[in-house]
C-alpha cells in the first residue's frame, strides 16, 4: 500500500482534486490522505462538504498575510512529510499552497505529482504570482500531468524529459461530469438566461475591477431584461468594489460565493460568462456557454484557438463592446456556442491512476525524487 499525500488549499484545488482523491481510494494500491492548508476557509469547506471529503489532515492558519500564512503552513508541511514515509505528493495547479507543498516535499525528498502542469503564459507579472509558482513547481516535480497537448509541448520547451509527462486532460471535466451526472445538472430556464460574471484575480485588483464592474452595469443598464448573476469571492478587495458600482442595479444580482452545484446549474443556464477564473473557462464549453475571458492574456489558448472563448480584456468600453457584438450577432454566438471543449473528456483521473500505478510498483521513492 503507497500513502499519497494530497495538499490543496483553496476552492478550485478542492474541486480539481476531489475526483482524482476518490479514484485512488477506490485501488487496492494507494492509501491517499487528504490534507488541507487552510488557505481558503469558508469558500474550501463548501467544495469539501460537495465531494463528500472530511480532510485527514488541517493546518492551523497563521495569521491574516499570505507570507504569514507562507511560514506557518511550511513548518506544519515539514512535520507532517517527515511524520511518515510517504510515497508520492500530489499538488494541482499555481497557488500558494501548491508551491509549498511541492518545495516542502522536493525537501523531504518525496516525488512530487504535478496536476495541470504545463500552463504558461511566459510572462512572469500575469498572472501574479501563479505563472511563477508554475514554473517553480515543474523543476522539482517527477510526474507532469499536462491537461493538453500544448501543455505537454510547453513542459518539452522547458527540458522536461517527454517521459516524465502525460497528457491527461483537466480533471475539472472529471469533476464537472460527476455531478452533472450524480447531481442531475439540466437547464431550467427557457430563452436566453443570464449574464454569469465572476471575476477575483490579483492582477485585476484596483482600477481593473472597477473597470470591469462599469463594464457590467453597463451592459446591465443597456439590456434592463438580461438578468445578471455576479457570485462574488469574499476576498474584501473583490467585494468593495463590486457592491458598490453594482449594488444598486435592478437587474444584477450580487451572491455570495456559490457551491459547486450551484455554479455549475448557473452555468448551464448561462447565455453569456463574464470571467477572469480558470477553472470557469475549462467548464463553459462543456455547456455550450461562449465565455469572454476579463484578462489581456491567457494561458489556456486552446479555448481561444477553438472558438468558445475570447479575451475582452479590462477596459469597459472594450469588454461592454464585445458583449453587445454578441447579442446582436447570432451566427457569431452560436459558432461560440458549438466549439466544443478543448480541455477533457472526463476520464483525467483514471490515466493519472494508471500513471502512478505502473510507477509506484517499479521504483521506489528516492529514484523518484531524482529530477532528470
Ligand atoms: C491563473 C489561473 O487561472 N489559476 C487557476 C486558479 O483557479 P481559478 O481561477 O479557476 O479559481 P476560481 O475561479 O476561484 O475557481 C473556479 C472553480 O470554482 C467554481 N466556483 C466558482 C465560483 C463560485 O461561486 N462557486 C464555484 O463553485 C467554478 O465552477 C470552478 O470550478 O487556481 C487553480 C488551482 O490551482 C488553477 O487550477 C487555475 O489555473
Amino acid at each position: 500500500m503507497h500513502d499519497i499525500l494530497m495538499i490543496s488549499g483553496t476552492r478550485p484545488e478542492v474541486i480539481k482534486l476531489a475526483p482524482l482523491y476518490h479514484a485512488l481510494r477506490a485501488t487496492s494500491w494507494a492509501r491517499p490522505c487528504w490534507l488541507h492548508t487552510g488557505q481558503h476557509d469558508a469558500m474550501a469547506r463548501q467544495m469539501h462538504e460537495c465531494f463528500d471529503i472530511l480532510p485527514d489532515v488541517a493546518l492551523m492558519r497563521g495569521g491574516e498575510s499570505l507570507a504569514e500564512f507562507s511560514a506557518r503552513c511550511r513548518l506544519q508541511l515539514d512535520a507532517i512529510l517527515a511524520s511518515r514515509n510517504w510515497s508520492l505528493t500530489v499538488v494541482q495547479g499555481d497557488t500558494e499552497s501548491t508551491y509549498l507543498g511541492a518545495v516542502t516535499s522536493f525537501y523531504q525528498r518525496v516525488p512530487v505529482a504535478h496536476v495541470e502542469a504545463g500552463l504558461r503564459t511566459g510572462n512572469l507579472q500575469r498572472p501574479f504570482p501563479e505563472e511563477g509558482l508554475r514554473q517553480m513547481i515543474s523543476r522539482i516535480t517527477r510526474f507532469h500531468f499536462a491537461p493538453t497537448d500544448r501543455a505537454a509541448a510547453a513542459l518539452h520547451d522547458e527540458g522536461i524529459d517527454a517521459s516524465q509527462v502525460t497528457v491527461t486532460g483537466n480533471t475539472v471535466i472529471d469533476a464537472q461530469q460527476w455531478v452533472v451526472k450524480h447531481r442531475r445538472i439540466r437547464r431550467s430556464v427557457k430563452g436566453r438566461g443570464h449574464l454569469l460574471v465572476t471575476a477575483h484575480r490579483r492582477e485585476n485588483w484596483g482600477s481593473d475591477m472597477e473597470a470591469i464592474c462599469r463594464a457590467v452595469a453597463d451592459v446591465a443598464r443597456r439590456h434592463p431584461d438580461l438578468p445578471v448573476l455576479f457570485p462574488v469571492h469574499l476576498n474584501p478587495v473583490v467585494q468593495r468594489p463590486v457592491h458598490g458600482i453594482l449594488g444598486g442595479l435592478d437587474n444584477v444580482l450580487l451572491t455570495p460565493p456559490m457551491d459547486y452545484l450551484q455554479m455549475q446549474q448557473a452555468l448551464i443556464d448561462a447565455w453569456l460568462v463574464l470571467t477572469d477564473s480558470g477553472g470557469l473557462q475549462e467548464e463553459a464549453p462543456t455547456f455550450g456557454v461562449p465565455v469572454l475571458v476579463l484578462r489581456n492574456e491567457t494561458e489556456r489558448p486552446e479555448a481561444i484557438e477553438r472558438g468558445c472563448a475570447s479575451l475582452a480584456g479590462t477596459q469597459s468600453e472594450r469588454i461592454a463592446a464585445q458583449v453587445e457584438a454578441l447579442w446582436n450577432d447570432r451566427d457569431a454566438y452560436l459558432r461560440m456556442c458549438h466549439a466544443g471543449n478543448p480541455f477533457g473528456d472526463g476520464n483525467a483521473c483514471s490515466h493519472i491512476e494508471r500513471v502512478l500505478r505502473h510507477a509506484l510498483g517499479t521504483a521506489d521513492a528516492a529514484s523518484m525524487a531524482t529530477v532528470a
